[in-house]
């Protein structure tokens, strides 16, 4: 079942500028879904529309089959958003902050649920500290366990992990495995496709307003997980040698570099024959780097790849 239906959706801002040029989206119930798109892509705005922040300029927005216009108190109960940026009261405890949260939604004080959030999120501890003392990563924490104090059924949260140490990414993602087996539908957006690696079940692709695709993780990472091998050699090379040919090998740096492309997706990345049929040459190799491709070149390749297909 949709949990989220998002049809022909538009959003041109007061300026003129169309951060959203349609886009169509269903988002399944108990899923974890991540949207990774560049700076700009329109994520931002696709949550805010859903979260009734950024009124449509066109098209449709159902959450648990609420119009998000027409019914917008339904809809909105159902959803929690945890923001890009840190908006907390600097002065208020954690938990006051928390329970203020549960009563902006009309619904009675529950002090056990405030407990299990908090607790939920490692904060039971630091719950009468004002969040000012708090690290960077608690205070992230705590936007969370302000997002879940209406108990929603869906939980949008916009870059978690931007700008946080590894550990704490880590934990964030123990966290909303921990959501989704809740129950709770998890929405979020990333710049890093190894977060959405981590934890998605389904990725989808934003560019300049629209979705590119929305795909099940294992296929996407399989096509797109791409690595590049560099082999720098002692002596440079005029051309790749014929015996070598069939590895599909470039040459760089005047030919003092071999350039490799395997997918790192499949069983066998050929590095080893390669480095056999290298020695087999008579090839010395000075030294080895390789590189994942970004998710700008991954970009740049779906965004062709949409325009041959449509040529
Ligand atoms: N209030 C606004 N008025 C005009 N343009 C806006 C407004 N808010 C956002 N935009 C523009 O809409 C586009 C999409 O912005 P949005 O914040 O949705 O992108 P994003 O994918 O979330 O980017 P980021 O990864 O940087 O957070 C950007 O070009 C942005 O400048």
């Amino acid at each position: 079942m949709a949990m989220v239906d998002i049809t022909g959706l538009r959003k041109v801002y007061d300026d003129g500028f169309e951060a959203l040029k349609g886009v169509d989206l269903s988002i399944h119930e108990g899923e974890i879904l991540a949207l990774l798109g560049p700076n700009g892509a329109g994520k931002t705005t696709l949550i805010s529309a859903v979260c009734g922040i950024a009124v449509p300029t066109g098209g449709t927005i159902e959450v648990g089959g609420h119009d998000v216009l027409r019914d917008y108190r339904a809809a909105r109960r159902l959803v929690g958003l945890v923001p890009q940026e840190v908006n907390l009261e600097p002065f208020e405890k954690v938990i006051r902050t928390v329970r203020f949260s549960r009563g902006l939604f009309g619904l009675p004080a529950d002090e056990a649920k405030i407990e299990a959030i908090l607790r939920k999120l490692s904060l039971w501890d630091k719950r009468d500290t004002p969040i000012r003392a708090l690290s960077g990563g608690m205070k992230r924490r705590v936007l969370i366990a302000k997002a879940l104090a209406h108990e929603p059924r869906v939980l949008f949260l916009d870059e978690p992990t931007a700008g946080v140490d590894v550990e704490l990414r880590r934990d964030m993602w123990e966290t909303v495995a921990e959501l989704k087996a809740d129950g709770v539908t998890i929405i979020l957006t990333t710049h890093y496709i190894e977060e959405a690696e981590a934890i998605a079940d389904r990725i989808g692709v934003i560019s300049a307003g629209r979705i590119l695709l929305v795909e099940d993780k294992a296929s996407l990472m399989a096509r797109l997980g791409r690595k590049t091998l560099r082999i720098d050699l002692a002596q440079p090379l005029a051309a790749i040698p014929g015996a070598l040919s069939h590895h599909g090998l470039t040459l760089a740096d005047d030919g003092a570099t071999l350039v490799y492309s395997y997918d790192t997706g499949s069983t066998r990345s050929g590095i080893a024959r390669l480095m056999a049929d290298l020695t087999a040459e008579g090839l010395a190799v000075r030294d080895v780097s390789t590189a994942q491709d970004s998710l700008e070149t991954i970009f740049v390749g779906l965004v062709n790849e949409r325009q041959e297909g449509a040529a």
